[in-house]
């Protein structure tokens, strides 16, 4: 029998993301809950304890209620892409290149937290520092950052296309996130073994897809010896042996004179950079990727697969 996948928000952005991503494959059985039923409660309580995988796809509350829905039932693995379970202990945050060992980990998993995707980019660029002993405790890190407009969801799209949307957003570039409390800073801190929260500063941009993920930081307040090279080699260490995640060469960063937002759009893979001089004082490490690719759908279909291959 194949595995049955519901994904229950699959008309939303992230769900309808996840199903272009399924279409065509035969190893898998995707239940499905007509448009008009998507709030329907008894509907999606049946459907995912039928399934094998479900993907929820849903405002936090409603993830959190998908999961009670199921509390009685000892089969169905779930993968949740809202915040909701991301700093939980006992779920599995389904990052699988953040260390050796995480991809094993979403494989054996029940419950998976798909990543964010801003903390997708600050932690794929944090977390090999910190491992490395370079980023010492308590560095104050700063993580700036711009989104194509999706990762609002539904509502911002409609601010972002409809000009007779009664709240349509004309900026063609905006700060938000402005009492520095995101929703991602929390996951950002313990997935980036960091100590202190780091300051986080988003925004979006008049683009749907697309985003970059920005950390400077000082090279005389890090670990004696710290240069453009060695933060280079240490993430260069940190994900060889897969193929998600790039780190650009330093010859190639180099030449670059600049980065377009949405260069991965529609991809599944992260590109990280180390900008600055060989003998400066600075360096800025920069991550590009989708945010409905390895910033979310992308990733919950990753993760999907390992926990199949279990
Ligand atoms: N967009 C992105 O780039 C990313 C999004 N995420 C997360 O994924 C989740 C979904 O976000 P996104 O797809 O952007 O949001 P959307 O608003 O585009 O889609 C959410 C879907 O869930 C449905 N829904 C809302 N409340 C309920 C409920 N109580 N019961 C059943 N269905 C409900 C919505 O239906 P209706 O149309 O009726 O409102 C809609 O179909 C969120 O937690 C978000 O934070 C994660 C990473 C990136
Ligand atoms: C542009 C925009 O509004 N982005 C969303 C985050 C998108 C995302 O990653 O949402 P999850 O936390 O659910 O993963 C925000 O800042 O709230």
């Amino acid at each position: 029998m194949k595995p049955k996948i519901f994904i229950d928000g699959e008309h939303g952005t992230t769900g309808l993301q996840i199903r272009t991503r399924m279409a065509g494959r035969t190893d898998v059985e995707l239940l499905s809950i007509p448009e008009a039923e998507r709030r329907n409660a008894a509907m999606r309580e049946d459907l995912l304890n039928d399934a094998d995988i479900a993907i929820l796809c849903l405002p936090d509350d409603a993830s959190r209620e998908a999961v009670s829905m199921v509390a009685g039932n000892n089969r169905v693995r779930i993968i949740d892409t809202s915040t909701a379970h991301r700093v939980a202990p006992d779920w599995a945050y389904g990052f699988a290149e953040m260390d050796k060992a995480q991809a094993e980990k979403i494989r054996d998993a029940r419950h998976v937290a798909n990543p964010g995707c801003y903390p997708t980019g600050a932690i794929g660029l944090i977390r090999p520092l910190r491992q490395a002993g370079i980023l010492p405790d308590g560095y104050p890190v700063t993580v700036n950052a711009v989104s194509g407009y999706t990762g609002g969801g539904k509502q911002m799209i409609a601010q972002m296309e409809d000009e007779k949307n009664p709240d349509h957003i004309s900026a063609p570039h905006f700060l938000y996130g402005l009492t520095l409390k995101h929703k991602h800073v929390p996951e950002m801190k313990m997935h980036g073994l960091l100590e202190r929260a780091p300051i986080f500063s988003p925004s979006v941009g008049k683009f749907p897809q697309g985003m970059i993920v920005q950390v400077p930081l000082y090279l005389d307040d890090l670990a004696a010896g710290a240069t453009l090279e060695s933060i280079h080699a240490a993430l260069v260490e940190h994900y060889a042996g897969q193929s998600i995640v790039e780190v650009a060469p330093l010859a190639e960063s180099a030449q670059l004179a600049r980065i377009d937002a949405t260069e991965l759009a529609g991809k599944d893979t992260m590109k990280l950079f180390v900008f600055g001089t060989s003998g400066g004082t600075h360096v800025n490490l920069v991550a590009l990727l989708d945010n409905l690719g390895k910033g979310a759908s992308g990733a919950a279909v990753q993760n999907m697969d390992l926990m199949l291959s279990a």
